[in-house]
């Protein structure tokens, strides 16, 4: 499945690209006052293959859950339940993915890939929940589970690999089920949400390895630590990448190592998206660091990525730079849950709205320069 998926993924549709450029010079504003939408617009022109694209209908947010044995080495200030509170909140509307989604009018899926605590007011054992299957239409008052869990956390990888070729492969894999089940349900962009206490470490050690930044550069201070808790952070991610030696050209082998189960599962989602020639809007740091190891499987992937938002996290500023994307706000967020993707997506529809409804200079009647 991941070796057909990648298969799928082609370049941008260079007519149609050029078609949304020759119709932004006879719309009626002076060439290139749209900025960084004029260049988005035509870029999402090359994905759909048509100018204009569709204007971006159903939007949905997968958050992918995960917990990570490195947080046994005290990188994170909080404990590792809070991943499945969080989860519990999500699915309750309360969190503020919820709130942002009310506003963008985004249904909301939760994802357990290897949450290693109980969901509350989900069945005790995550076996038994009923499969997440597709969702017959989009529903946007009710946040929805699906449980795809690969195992309850990842392995502690100073220790070992957090995960083995297998475990990664599932987990990306349930990533781009995902995508599929989303997109078949009517989505028209897909946008990308994380939860998992100590997931900014992996992030930091897969942005390292994809982009060849030191451990110092790439590693942050994720939900606010402390500077004995940043520096060994730094020296986490640094001994974890001098143990397993990733080499950037494997992505599979890379997730495997020092990535978790949400990073991979968000990779398979990109590449999920890509293969169908749907945009995806990018959250924070997981997302990017997702996105490297997506561009690693498949380099046009990244004619379907969008950056939703520059994150405080310095990795993300690291990862979008490698991309070579361009993120459409910078608020100096540094919460995950898909909230930066939200927050940009009115962003995105209004770039490729223009290019269904503004007038052309000769149609409205108003003179050129
Ligand atoms: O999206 C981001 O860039 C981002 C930056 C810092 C923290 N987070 C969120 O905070 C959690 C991880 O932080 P930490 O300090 O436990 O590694 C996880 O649930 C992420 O969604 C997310
Ligand atoms: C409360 C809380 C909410 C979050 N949302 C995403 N990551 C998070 C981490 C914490 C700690």
């Amino acid at each position: 499945m991941l070796e057909s998926t990648i298969a799928a993924i082609a370049p941008l549709h260079e007519a149609a690209m050029s078609d949304a450029r020759e119709l932004h010079g006879r719309l009626t504003k002076p060439a290139g006052s749209l900025g960084a939408l004029e260049e988005l617009s035509v870029r999402l022109a090359g994905l759909a293959g048509s100018c204009p694209p569709p204007l971006p209908g159903a939007p949905a947010v997968a958050v992918f859950a995960g917990d990570h044995g490195v947080h046994a080495q005290g990188v994170s200030p909080w404990p590792q339940e809070v991943t499945a509170q969080m989860i519990g909140n999500f699915l309750a509307g309360g969190a503020v993915v919820n709130a942002f989604a009310r506003q963008a009018g985004a249904a909301v899926t939760v994802v357990d890939v290897g949450v290693a605590t109980p969901i509350p007011g989900s069945p005790a054992d995550p076996q038994d929940a009923p499969a997440g299957g597709a969702a017959e239409r989009l529903d946007l008052a009710v946040p929805r589970l699906v449980s795809a869990s690969v195992r309850q956390g990842t392995r502690d990888f100073t220790v070992t690999a957090a995960l083995t070729r297998d475990e990664a492969r599932a987990a990306v894999e349930a990533g781009i089920r995902v995508a599929e089940e989303l997109i078949g349900a009517g989505a028209g962009i897909l946008l990308t949400g994380d939860m998992g206490i100590g997931n900014t470490t992996p992030a930091a050690a897969l942005i390292a390895v994809f982009t060849g930044a030191d451990a110092a550069d790439a590693t942050g201070r994720g939900t606010g630590v402390d500077d004995p808790t940043y520096r060994r952070k730094v020296e986490v991610v640094r001994s974890a990448l001098e143990r397993h030696r990733p080499d950037p050209a494997d992505p599979l082998g890379v997730l495997a190592a020092v990535g978790g189960l949400e990073h991979a599962a968000l990779t398979g989602l990109i590449l999920g998206a890509a293969a169908r020639r749907v945009p995806v809007l990018l959250d924070g740091v997981i997302a990017g660091s997702a996105a490297l190891a997506a561009a690693a499987f498949a380099p046009d992937a990244v004619g379907a990525m969008v950056a939703g938002h520059r994150s405080a996290e310095p990795g993300a500023t690291l990862a979008l730079r490698r991309l070579g994307l361009e993120p459409l706000i910078d608020l100096g967020l540094r919460l995950g849950e898909g909230t930066g993707a939200l927050l940009a997506l009115p962003v995105v529809t209004g770039a490729i709205r223009v290019l269904h409804e503004v007038a052309t200079f000769d149609s409205a009647g108003v003179a050129e320069k």
